[in-house]
């Protein structure tokens, strides 16, 4: 968003221009929210405090009461327009400011460097508990837009306006779980989109004269414990694969009949569209070692990525991997930056695409796409969901989507498939759920 500010700037739109757009949006969404609700704005010294003067104007003029309260005067070229251009009274922000109904935080945006001092702080929270609604504008001041961290702590907000593009603050943890709904305003500039929040899929149509094979053969190499597996075969099939077969050295009960149980491991079979290694896997590493060997493309999940050791041993192969917070660091140790910087950096010694788990999951690409996923539930936080989502972006891969592709697809899915399986689903109730996930593909 930086650079396309600066681009557009360069073009010729002024910086009073924007942040009189985004001023004018923060109004609108609060308006929308809160209606005649009094307001408290709280304005800082740059541009977040500008886009709060511009949206203090435009609720007064709907006829909302509004107060403005200030840490200092403007510092900004472009706030101290904002600023002119209010015509009401702006006090100082200390602690005998009074709170109001609706509080609006436009202390610090993008450009906040270290956490807020103290006696702010504290202020910020004292008036944002006696409120009744918290908005921010673009990110909750005393986030780090880049790394969703909280410079310092972080009152929540039931909504954030931002504009342009998300940041990654809306869609990282901690930042992310206080970010309340977050409202994205057009202001006429446009991010790069290599780092996007992920949409709904577009899937391939089926070939009208396919047969299984074509639509994806589905390879699950079972390990010590069956029922992981079982998981991820169960959701390959609900997926769309056309065929799902399991390798595994004793019966696996309760496996749906369509899915097919061999004690041979043929994955050197030219058909296999996807291979799936690593639920329920233990310690058994041969099974991963065996699953190197084949050329086929491979999700690799769970133990087998603590048994991978190196991340170099990805190299050549054509993987997605599905790392949890403990299996990423096991297996890349602790790397530098926010938690996206460390997916593309895991993905460009690998080489392999990087399904970084999490309430805040990011699918990342050694070509440097970084999709971000859209909240999920935390429902989704029981034993088995994991092995459900390998078996999704296997069956995606196996039909033919690319791996950056098809790891996007199944997490978009997999949230939606937790969405309709509701609060109180088992792992097996998400795949089950599934095909009515994919269902809304075709609304
Ligand atoms: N992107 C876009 O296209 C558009 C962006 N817009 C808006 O601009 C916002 C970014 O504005 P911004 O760059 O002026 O930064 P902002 O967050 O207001 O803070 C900088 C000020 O705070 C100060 N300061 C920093 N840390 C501090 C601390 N810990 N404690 C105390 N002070 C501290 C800092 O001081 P300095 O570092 O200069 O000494 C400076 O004075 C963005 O979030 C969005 O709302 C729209 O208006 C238009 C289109
Ligand atoms: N708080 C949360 N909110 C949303 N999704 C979550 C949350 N916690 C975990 N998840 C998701 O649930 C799944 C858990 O996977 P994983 O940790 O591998 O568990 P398991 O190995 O038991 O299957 C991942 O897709 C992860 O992104
Ligand atoms: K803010």
């Amino acid at each position: 968003m930086r650079a396309a500010e600066q681009r557009a700037i360069a073009a010729g739109t002024s910086v009073e221009a924007l942040m009189e757009r985004a001023g004018a949006a923060l109004a609108e969404a609060a308006y929308c929210h809160a209606g005649k609700m009094p307001a408290l704005i709280l304005c800082g010294p740059g541009n977040n405090g500008g886009d709060g003067y511009v949206a203090a104007r435009h609720l007064a003029d709907r006829g909302v009461e509004v107060r403005i309260a200030a840490i200092s005067e403007p510092k900004s070229e472009a706030a101290k327009w904002a600023r002119g251009q209010w015509r009401g009274e702006v006090e100082a922000l200390n602690s005998s400011t009074g709170p109001s109904l609706l509080l609006i935080d436009a202390l610090f945006g993008t450009g906040l460097r270290e956490g807020l001092e103290d006696a702010l702080q504290k202020q910020f929270y004292r008036l944002a508990a006696d409120s009744q609604m918290r908005i921010a504008c673009d990110v909750p001041s005393g986030v780090d837009s880049d790394s969703g961290v909280e410079l310092s702590s972080v009152p929540g907000f039931e909504m954030t306006v931002t504009f342009g593009a998300l940041k990654p603050a809306h869609r990282l943890m901690p930042s992310m779980g206080k970010c309340g709904r977050v409202v994205l305003a057009d202001i006429g500039i446009e991010a790069s989109p290599e780092w996007h929040e992920l949409g709904q899929p577009v899937l391939p149509a089926l070939d009208p004269g396919g047969h299984k094979y074509s639509r994806g053969l589905v390879h699950a190499l079972a390990g010590k414990m069956p029922g992981a597996i079982a998981l991820s075969a169960k959701a390959a099939a609900y997926s769309g694969a056309g065929y799902v077969r399991v390798s595994t050295s004793r019966s696996i009960d309760g496996l749906p009949s369509a899915i097919v149980q061999t004690d041979t491991a043929e994955i050197n079979d030219g058909r296999i569209g996807c291979l799936i290694v690593g639920p329920g896997m233990g310690d058994i590493p041969r099974v991963l070692t065996l699953a190197l060997t084949s050329h086929a493309p491979k999700v690799i999940d769970a133990d087998a990525i603590t048994h991978l050791g190196e991340p170099e041993r990805l190299r050549g192969q054509d993987a997605i991997i599905t790392p949890h917070q403990g299996e990423f660091e096991r297996l890349f140790g602790k790397l530098e930056g926010s938690k996206a910087d460390r997916a593309l950096e895991a993905a460009k010694r690998s080489g392999a695409v990087i399904v970084y788990k999490g309430p805040d999951t990011l699918v990342a690409s050694p070509d440097g796409r970084l999709g971000f996923a859209p909240p999920a539930p935390a429902w989704l936080a029981s034993a088995g969901t994991g092995d459900v989502l390998a078996g999704m972006i296997a069956a995606m891969r196996g039909r033919g989507l690319e791996a950056f592709e098809a790891a996007s697809a199944a997490v978009w899915l997999h949230g939606r498939a937790a969405e309709i399986a509701g609060a109180q689903m088992i792992a097996d109730d998400l795949a089950a759920a599934i095909p009515q996930a994919l269902a809304l593909l075709n609304d």
